[in-house]
């Protein structure tokens, strides 16, 4: 693979990932830029979840190449691919937080797992994070149990966010949440890309936050990438899986951005 540019935060190129006979991603190439949002969108069960976390290092690939900020990602689930995880934050599909810890313990999890920090420090970083994602301070002290799924989605992130990376993954982040706490997700998701210059690597079904968050969409279909680009080109799409994507019945109240 040619020396990365820095533009991209993550260059995959013809990769391939299989579970016994079944061959999920099929000689799979993606750029993602660097300060963009990727949107990525598939059939249930099309292996989205799968790439994404291929890409992080936690499933082993058969064969391709992936390089994240410029390094390649080992192909074997070895400590330095483990290593590099403080490039990105990860927000997984159920939030996933520690029932047994609160908020606060929940964000500095990565902080203790990464670093050697004061606890005082840490405090401070929880309540930095906390406020980053529109938290009180004293939100610090409740249970997961305690709080909404609005809240829930915005701990997983600060947690996400605690060791600053340069990259968020978010498997479904908007999944679960009435119309306007995933409206009020997706506008911090904006603010923090904004503010922070983050990349995010969204896998999401919410045609709302493909529209108004996603800088650009990739579909993933037949294991492959079939189409990418800002929203109103993946609407002009000749793809027949796209097609029915977008312009199914379900999709038909999709407003399209301006250009
Ligand atoms: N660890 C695993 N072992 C065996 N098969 C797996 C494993 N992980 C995923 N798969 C299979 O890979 C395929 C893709 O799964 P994946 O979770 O990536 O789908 P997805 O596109 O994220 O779906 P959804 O939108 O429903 O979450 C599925 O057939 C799944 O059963």
């Amino acid at each position: 693979m040619q020396q990365t540019a820095p533009q991209f935060a993550i260059r995959v190129r013809d990769l391939v990932v299989g579970f016994g006979k079944q061959v999920v991603i099929d000689h799979l190439s993606l750029d993602v830029r660097r300060g963009e949002i990727l949107g990525l969108v598939g059939a249930s069960g099309g292996g989205k979840t799968v790439l994404m976390r291929t890409i992080i290092g936690l499933i082993q690939r058969r064969s391709g190449e992936i390089e994240v900020m410029g390094a390649p990602i080992g192909a074997t689930q070895d400590r330095v691919t483990q290593s590099a995880a403080g490039k990105w934050g990860i927000l997984f599909q159920q939030g996933a937080l520690f029932s047994s810890l609160t908020v606060r313990q929940n964000i500095q999890f990565p902080l203790r797992e990464n670093l050697v920090l004061s606890q005082t420090l840490m405090d401070e970083i929880a309540i930095a994070k906390l406020e980053m994602v529109g938290l009180l301070p004293e939100d610090g002290d409740k249970f997961p149990a305690q709080l909404s799924g609005g809240m829930t989605k915005r701990v997983a992130l600060a947690r996400a966010l605690a060791l600053d990376p340069a990259i968020v993954f978010l498997d479904e982040p908007t999944s679960g949440l009435d119309p306007i706490a995933a409206g009020d997700f997706d506008a911090l998701i904006k603010t923090l890309q904004k503010t922070l210059g983050l990349t995010v690597f969204m896998v999401t079904h919410d045609l709302a936050s493909l529209n108004t968050v996603c800088d650009r969409v990739a579909a993933l279909a037949d294991g492959k990438i079939v189409a990418i680009g800002p929203m109103r080109e993946l609407l002009q799409s000749e793809h027949p899986w796209v097609r029915a994507y977008f312009h199914g019945k379900r999709s038909q109240m999709l407003q399209p951005k301006a250009s």
